[in-house]
């Protein structure tokens, strides 16, 4: 097999990512700086082992994150607070949740148009599952600071050169070059510029316009045309009749329709990053990380005593957890009792990714030890990382049927317990990529190469986030009856 340099395309198995291999480091003095958790302050770590952190120039890093301190936060705590909220209500089946966006952003990709088109797929999928299962949907953003990414292997072998590997815009550039790929920490400023001018726009369209209600159909403009807008054109003439009716009736106004909440979120992932990014709410006196509303720990960096845990446990912003196959009762009740020791409802949320073939026996066990435990999260499904395969041209990729069945097996299970199936957590864009396999599109290995533009992991396309809505709408219908 040839090695190419595209976007997606994989290494021979041979020199490919070596699964479990972590770049790790201690991490001390800035966690020691932070409050310890409820006002506790007897038990601040020692050195805590932190997995994924980039080796950085130390010198260049601490200039960069006295800059990085000394900027405003990025969202307010209210905001963080209100979120909680909402997400209270999704633990309870009030509220469903869907969060989605690119796997990794790039500071190229931070253009009016990408964001736009992205917001408006998750707007569009939004008003799908509101309208399906008359359920409200929480609507949270990849977006605005996902910019780097865990690896399974710290470096890349192409045509038998070793370089470290992309770990996002915010670490080192893709290009594979020696100079490309040296972590250089003044890209955490750029991280935090991007990520101030994505959400300056997302405010603005959410606040401006753009997303009123009475806007559904415009949404649907720019995408190019195939059966799901077809079908989501149909549910948006079906919407635009009932606001008329309500507007006839005087029981809508401009407040009520004008404007959407759409929260931001990424992986907490970079220590020094979220650290700088960690301020004391000037109402509460409480920390918040003010880098996003939501902040999530993924799979490899989970470890109940490790760095990354130990800071999302001092901040009051709803976070998540991601949970693989392998996860046991003890581990997630550890997170539990770490991560919301007050079981506050809308605090934590679990995002089980474990593949098609794996949830329908992995989860139960994991989902009734922490309802015994009187614990209120939220369960949301991210059927995209327990799904990746290489396909035989060498892309990394997903059959949409097993993103789709994986969905089905997360509902399944939660019915059959009598549990919440809570929301979706999906990799997506508003391009027309061909990055995932299957859908309406029925793309194939073949025609991987002719849009594959991620820099990571494959991401449903428009039509494919659509369809997605729709089936899961159903599901939904189904929680909801
Ligand atoms: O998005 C998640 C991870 O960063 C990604 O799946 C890791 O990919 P890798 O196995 O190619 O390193
Ligand atoms: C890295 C990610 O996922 P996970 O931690 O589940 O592998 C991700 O969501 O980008």
């Amino acid at each position: 097999m040839s090695t190419t340099t595209q976007p997606g395309a994989v290494p021979p198995a041979s020199t490919g990512p070596t699964k479990g291999t972590p770049v790790g480091v201690a991490y001390r003095s800035a966690l020691d700086a932070l409050d310890a958790p409820n006002g506790a302050v007897a038990d601040l770590p020692g050195e805590l082992p932190a997995l994924q952190q980039p080796e950085w120039d130390e010198a260049e890093l601490a200039g960069v994150v006295a800059e990085l301190s000394a900027l405003p936060p990025l969202v307010f705590a209210g905001e963080c607070d209100a979120l909680t909220e909402r997400l209270a209500a999704a633990a309870t089946g009030r509220a469903f949740v869907l969060q989605g966006g690119d796997c990794a952003e790039t500071f190229a990709d931070a253009t009016a148009d990408s964001i736009r088109k992205r917001m408006r797929t998750i707007l569009q999928m939004a008003v799908v599952l509101t309208y399906a299962a008359s359920t409200p949907v929480v609507k949270i953003g990849r977006l605005a600071g996902q910019f780097a990414k865990p690896r399974s292997s710290g470096t890349e072998t192409r045509d038998g050169v070793t370089l470290p590997a992309y770990r996002g815009d915010a670490v080192n550039d893709f290009a594979f070059t020696p100079e490309a790929r040296r972590n250089d920490a003044t890209r955490l400023l750029k991280a935090y510029h991007h990520s101030a001018s994505t959400l300056n726009l997302v405010r603005a369209f959410t606040t401006g316009g753009e997303a009123d209600l009475r806007q559904v159909h415009t949404w649907n403009k720019g995408f190019a045309r195939n059966a799901a807008n077809a079908r989501y054109e149909a549910t948006a003439r079906d919407i635009e009749r009932a606001i008329s009716f309500m507007e006839a009736c005087g029981a809508y106004s401009d407040e009520l329709l004008g404007r959407v909440e759409f929260y931001a979120s990424h992986e907490a992932l970079l220590l020094p990053y979220e650290r700088a990014l960690t301020r004391t709410d000037s109402r509460t006196g409480k920390l918040y990380d003010v880098s996003a509303h939501f902040l999530w720990i993924g799979e490899r960096t989970r470890q109940l005593d490790a760095a990354h845990v130990d800071l999302l446990s001092r901040v009051r912003n709803p976070i998540g957890v991601k949970l693989g196959p392998t996860t046991t009762k003890d581990e997630v009740l550890g997170l539990v009792d770490k991560l919301d020791p007050q079981r506050r409802p809308g605090r934590l949320t679990f995002i089980t990714r474990m593949g098609a073939g794996k949830i329908r026996d992995a989860m139960p066990a994991v989902v009734e030890a922490v309802a015994d435990s009187g614990a209120q999260v939220v369960w949301t499904c991210d059927p995209m990382h327990g799904n990746t395969i290489t396909s035989p041209s060498g892309y990394k990729t997903r059959r949409f049927d097993d993103v789709i069945d994986e969905v089905r097996g997360f509902f399944e299970v939660h019915n059959s317990l009598g549990t919440i199936p809570g929301g979706l957590h999906v990799e997506l864009t508003g391009g027309d990529v061909t990055e995932v396999l299957g859908g309406h599109q029925e793309i194939a290995d073949a025609d991987l190469s002719t849009a594959y533009e991620s820099l990571c992991d494959p991401r449903l396309n428009h039509q494919q986030s659509l369809e997605m809505a729709f089936l899961v709408a159903e599901m939904l219908q189904e929680r909801s009856a």
